[in-house]
């Protein structure tokens, strides 16, 4: 068996309007997803993820390169549960060079799925390094970046930026522009994250900010605009003023609800983490449902959204300096 595993992030600023080509700072936290890898004889492909629940269905998938699983759920379901491992696994066969590679894949994960935490980016980097690893393949970390990258874009349609893979790729906090991806020096950040038990589909939410981006000048403008955030929190982590991080934080959430993607769980959380004094609170990632990320060097943050009813978990992100690492 062959193991990798990788960090899932948080975003300090700039998801979504980083898709279109606008600066983005996520920050790899230590929750990982472990994924393992066995060779197979055949081209099969399984999956075995205790986290794959759909409807109260674990679902244990047997893909093969030209079937589908047969499971006794809507395909769509069963589409988006495992676009991304499936994906993960075509890149494997591409870089290898090895079209016929079947694996066993067992997928442990401390990172819930679709809540803005970078599920799918730590899954799909810890696969592609395990899996060609297995194949005696040593990719580099940029290759593998590259390689994740590529697996988002084609289970979001050909809407993704490089910043969740590149991030949990490499750790630490990073600096994505486009095709620009670095490491960036970030002072230690007391973030509280905040959980609804929900969750939101990156392609759909993606796919609606583009929408609207499209019909409405303002809304490109507001996608230009969290942009000049991002640009203004550079300096302010550059300074290490934290005040100002919050200040940054708060608007960017306001552009992000502007945009269509926060709902009325991650309101209520950053309206509780404000209102206990943090300096700041966003909902992070792709929205929906699920994560907001909170800047507060008290404990006031966390012990009011432990109290707050329709929060589910609470719990301090502690940044990940190590990205992807080789379990065995
Ligand atoms: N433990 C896991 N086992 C198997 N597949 C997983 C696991 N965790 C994540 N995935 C895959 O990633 C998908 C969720 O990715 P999605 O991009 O929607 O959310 P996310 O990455 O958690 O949040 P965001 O992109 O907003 O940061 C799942 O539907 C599944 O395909
Ligand atoms: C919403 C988004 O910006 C971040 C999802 O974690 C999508 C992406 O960058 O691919
Ligand atoms: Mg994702």
């Amino acid at each position: 068996m062959t193991r990798s595993s990788a960090p899932g992030k948080v975003y300090l600023f700039g998801e979504h309007a980083v898709v279109y080509g606008e600066p983005a700072v996520p920050c790899a936290i230590e929750r990982r997803a472990r994924v393992g890898v066995e060779p197979r004889d055949d081209a099969t492909l399984r999956v075995h993820s205790d986290d794959l629940s759909l409807d109260g269905f674990t679902v244990e998938y047997a893909g093969s390169t030209d079937g589908k699983p047969d499971i006794d759920v809507a395909e769509s379901l069963v589409d988006a549960a495992m676009g991304y491992v499936d994906e993960a696994i075509a890149q494997v066969r591409e870089v290898t060079g090895e079209p016929d590679a079947g694996f066993e894949v067992t997928i442990e994960s401390d990172i819930p799925l679709g809540a803005g935490l970078g599920s799918s980016a730590a899954v799909v980097v810890a696969a592609i390094d395990a899996a060609t690893r297995a194949l005696g393949v040593e990719l580099s970390t940029a290759e593998l970046a590259e390689r994740a990258y590529q697996t988002e874009l084609a289970v979001q349609d050909g809407q993704a930026s490089r910043a969740d893979t590149f991030c949990s790729a490499t750790g630490g906090a990073v600096r994505v522009e486009g095709s620009d991806c670095r490491a960036i020096d970030a002072p230690d950040l007391p973030l509280v994250i905040g959980f609804d038990g929900g969750a939101g589909d990156t392609g759909a939410l993606v796919a609606g900010v583009r929408q609207l981006r499209d019909e409405y000048s303002f809304a490109a403008d507001t996608v230009a605009s969290i942009g000049d955030i991002v640009r203004q929190g550079e300096t302010a982590l550059a300074d290490g003023d934290v005040a100002e991080l919050g200040r940054l934080m708060d608007f960017n959430h306001g552009l992000l609800s502007a945009l269509g993607v926060s709902g009325r769980s991650l309101d209520s959380m950053v309206w509780a983490a404000r209102e206990a004094g943090a300096l700041g609170a966003k909902l992070t990632g792709a929205g929906g449902g699920g994560c907001i990320v909170a800047l507060d060097p008290t404990p006031e943050t966390e012990t009011a959204l432990r109290y707050l009813p329709g929060c589910e978990d609470v719990f301090p992100a502690e940044l990940a300096d190590e990205g992807v690492r080789q379990l065995e």
